[in-house]
């Protein structure tokens, strides 16, 4: 048992999924995995270790932002040894024609948060990068599963409300879409030498306005999770 996971050691597989929402973990282990044990309640945060076509993998909730990611991420790595983190999130489309449902694969991750600044100091802008092996591994998945994804830059805000920053000028430098945690993920992946993704499916589009209801998030985005669970146990 870590301070924040209430698992015993050996109850979480060396990869883990990892939602933003700990329903959408709940809704991920019931839905698709077998023999579920859920091992984590401690502040509803869920999570969850079962089996994927006979393979072991697990399923955690992240909470929202950096901070809360961070925690999970690093008590995962450390005190129960995982190897692989996957996030499985909800992002905002920063273009018109990245369009509600579309499946988003984090190829970097810019972002306004501190974290990359306070680790390495003053004049030096770390740019966190998911691992190749996962990336391409979901690409030819998603290919495999005749999902269309896209491959890109996400802007990994620090406020969901946010109207201090040039979202159009970032998009213009190719961000392809706005979420909350990974580059907080991908940094974590390179201290640790852990690998990591985010597999994102857009939920809103902050150009047109168009938005997916709160139940939609939770569960309709099927595709992200099934390119997700192939990728995790490959
Ligand atoms: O749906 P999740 O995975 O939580 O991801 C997105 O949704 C939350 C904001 O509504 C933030 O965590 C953001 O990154
Ligand atoms: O963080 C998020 C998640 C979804 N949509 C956004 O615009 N931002």
């Amino acid at each position: 048992m870590s301070t924040h996971i209430g698992a015993k050691a050996g109850q979480i597989a060396e990869t883990v999924l990892f939602p933003g929402d700990p329903l959408r973990a709940k809704f991920i282990a019931e839905t698709f995995l077998d023999d579920v044990v859920q091992y984590n309640s401690v502040r509803n945060m869920f999570g969850y270790t079962g089996t994927y076509k006979g393979k072991p993998i697990s399923v955690q909730g992240s909470g929202m932002g950096i901070p809360s990611l961070s925690i999970y991420a690093t008590e995962l790595i450390k005190d129960f040894g995982v190897k692989s983190i996957i996030r499985v999130g909800t992002c905002g489309g920063m273009r018109a024609d990245v369009k509600v449902g579309d499946v988003i694969l984090g190829q970097g991750s810019t972002t306004d948060s501190n974290v990359t600044a306070t680790t390495f100091g003053t004049g030096i802008y770390y740019a966190p990068i998911s691992d190749f092996e996962l990336l391409d591994r979901a690409y030819h998945t998603a290919q495999d599963l005749n999902v269309p994804v896209q491959v890109g830059n996400i802007f990994a805000a620090d406020r969901f409300y946010n109207d201090e920053i040039d979202m159009e000028k970032l998009a213009d430098y190719g961000c392809v879409a706005t979420e909350m945690e990974s580059a907080g993920l991908f940094l974590i992946g390179a201290k640790y030498h852990v690998k990591t993704l985010s597999i994102l499916t857009v939920s809103d589009n902050i150009v047109t306005g168009a938005s997916a209801s709160a139940k939609e998030r939770e569960q309709s985005f099927t595709d992200m999770m099934k390119v997700s669970l192939e990728t995790g146990i490959k």
